[in-house]
Order: structure tokens, then C-alpha cells, then sequence
């Protein structure tokens, strides 16, 4: 089979493979499970039920990242349900695919009010043979009047790990980047893998097309990979915002790292007719860590 429909607490959930339940509410990937039944996304226990967004899993920000611009925190894509898109226009074959299911967005009369444009918002969730997770993105502007529109866009991916202070990311060192805490003043990343100490969020800009999590405890290393998306943000809101937050408990900040590959600095803009495309693609591979032999441009190199 390709997809599962299934209604639990009133709302539609869409299974693939048995492996990634989708949430129609958002549009978002709440769970990706390995061959060995673990849990690869962190979801907080806190999370709450729609018309709020889903603290967890894979959530879109569209068609604004964050708070630059006049709508809600993220846009509203995260906050919209989502329809199940049975003729989608078609996606080149990818052979390591096993499963997939396509969603649709459309904007309705309130979003055009806030956000005066017409689009469709095509997302293609695929599982391939290995495990591998892949959202593709492809946005539309579907307006009759002549106008382009502009957007940022973020795959707000939340990674469960082992303990925050053992993660190392690889392959955002020496990037430059935007400091969400700062004001958005604009660094550059020193020396080493990036580790963390306290709160973190980042958007590295034109950042590699791949970026590996390396989870020390787990044995575990996540690679994201992206296409058509330049940014990264990377966000851990640490002990005193965990606890701020309504729908996150107080320390699981320690067992959850967002990578998310964004188009933030620049926003994309689309003419009538115009078609933008970008992936997401994930996959956890074992990684043997013992002090210093993980060579990281293995990881990112293959
Ligand atoms: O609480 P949310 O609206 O889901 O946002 C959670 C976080 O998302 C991103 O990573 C932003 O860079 C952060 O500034 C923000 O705090």
C-alpha cells in the first residue's frame, strides 16, 4: 500500500509505510522510525492539539520564517489543514522510492485577507527502501492579476537526540550567520564542529547542500541533506526558554536539536505561473564514534 488514512483525536492522520504519520492539520511529519522501531523525530510530550501548531516533528513555515514580515510567527501553513492530493502534477521517478503520499494547500478567503496571493503548495512525502525520509516543496503562484509574490520558507525539522551536550553538527563551521539572539547581526562561525552550551538560534547562510548531526551516545548520524534551500537554521531554546514555553516541557530542550534547512535572508519571489521547488532529505546512518576516529568529511562526502 501507499498511505493509510486513519482519524485519531478528531483529527486526520495519513501513514506511510507505517513508518511516518502525517498530521493533514499542518501538513506535518510527526514521527520517522528506523528499521529497529526507534524514534528519530522529537515530539514534546507538551505538544498541543490543533488550531495551535504541533511542537514537534517536521512543521513548514510558509510563506514567512519566524517573525520577519506582518504575519503570524512562521505564516500559516503550519496552522491550515491540509488536503490529501490525489492528481499531482508529475515528479521526476526517484527508484529509491517505496512509498509516498502527496498534500495540497490552497489559500482560503481569511489566509488571501492576510496574505493577498494565490498559490498552490504541493508537498511530496517519500519514504525510500532504506529508511530514508524526503519532503519535496513545490509552490506555485496562481495569481490572476499580474502580481508576483515573495516568501521565506523553512522545513522546521525537530531531531530527537541522546543530550544536546554531546550532538556536534558538521559542516556549518566557518559559515556566516544571522544571530536570532543578537538582533540578527550577522558573525561568522569559527574553527570546529558546532557543540552546545546554551541557547542557540542561528541562520547560517548559504550553507552546504549537506549537514550531519552526530549523536555521540546514540552511535547514531543524522545527514540532511537540502535542494533549492540555502539557509539553515539551528535552534535549541535551552533551559530558560523550555521553560517559557507552553507546550514544551522544562528539559527536553536536552533531547531535541531543529536543523532546519530555510530560505530565510533572501525571500524567494515567483511571478504568475512561476513554480519553486525545494527538498528535504534525511537519513540516519550508524556512526561508530571513538574519540576522534569519525572522519566528518566522511560523513559529509560519502
Ligand atoms: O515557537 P515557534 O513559533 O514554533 O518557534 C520556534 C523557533 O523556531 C525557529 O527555530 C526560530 O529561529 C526561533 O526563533 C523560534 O523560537
Amino acid at each position: 500500500f501507499l498511505f493509510l488514512k486513519s482519524k485519531i483525536r478528531g483529527y486526520c492522520w495519513i501513514h506511510i509505510s507505517r513508518r511516518a504519520p502525517i498530521r493533514l492539520f499542518g501538513g506535518q511529519v510527526t514521527s520517522w522510525k528506523n528499521d529497529h522501531g526507534e524514534e528519530l523525530l522529537f515530539v514534546s510530550s507538551k505538544a498541543i492539539k490543533p488550531p495551535k501548531p504541533f511542537r514537534g516533528g517536521i512543521p513548514i513555515c510558509f510563506p514567512q520564517f519566524g517573525t520577519q514580515g506582518n504575519l503570524e510567527q512562521h505564516g500559516f501553513a503550519r496552522n491550515r489543514l491540509w488536503a490529501i492530493d490525489d492528481n499531482p502534477p508529475p515528479l521526476p521517478v526517484n527508484p529509491a522510492i517505496k512509498a509516498f503520499v502527496d498534500l495540497i494547500l490552497k489559500p482560503s478567503e481569511d489566509d488571501l485577507k492576510m496574505w493577498p496571493h494565490s498559490f498552490e503548495f504541493r508537498l511530496r512525502i517519500a519514504l525510500g527502501a532504506g529508511g530514508d525520509l524526503s519532503l519535496t516543496s513545490r509552490i506555485r503562484n496562481t495569481n490572476t492579476d499580474g502580481r508576483p509574490f515573495s516568501y521565506t520558507f523553512a522545513f522546521h525539522t525537530y531531531f530527537s537526540v541522546s543530550d544536546i551536550s554531546e550532538v556536534r553538527v558538521e559542516g556549518l563551521e566557518t559559515m556566516d550567520y544571522l544571530d536570532n539572539m543578537k538582533g540578527k547581526e550577522r558573525f561568522t562561525e569559527q574553527g570546529d564542529a558546532i557543540v552546545f552550551e546554551s541557547e542557540v538560534d542561528k541562520v547560517y547562510l548559504a550553507a552546504p547542500s549537506k549537514v550531519a548531526i552526530i549523536d555521540h551516545d546514540m552511535r547514531r548520524t543524522f545527514v540532511v541533506t537540502k535542494e533549492g534551500l540555502p539557509d539553515a537554521v539551528v535552534w535549541n531554546p535551552w533551559d530558560k526558554k523550555a521553560k517559557a514555553m507552553q507546550d514544551f516541557g522544562d528539559s527536553e530542550y536536552k533531547h531535541m536539536l531543529c536543523v532546519e534547512p530555510a530560505a530565510v535572508e533572501k525571500p524567494i519571489t515567483l511571478k504568475p505561473g512561476e513554480e519553486w521547488k525545494g527538498r528535504l532529505g534525511l537519513s540516519a546512518v550508524p556512526s561508530s564514534y571513538c574519540s576522534g576516529q569519525l572522519d566528518p568529511l566522511k560523513v559529509l562526502h560519502g
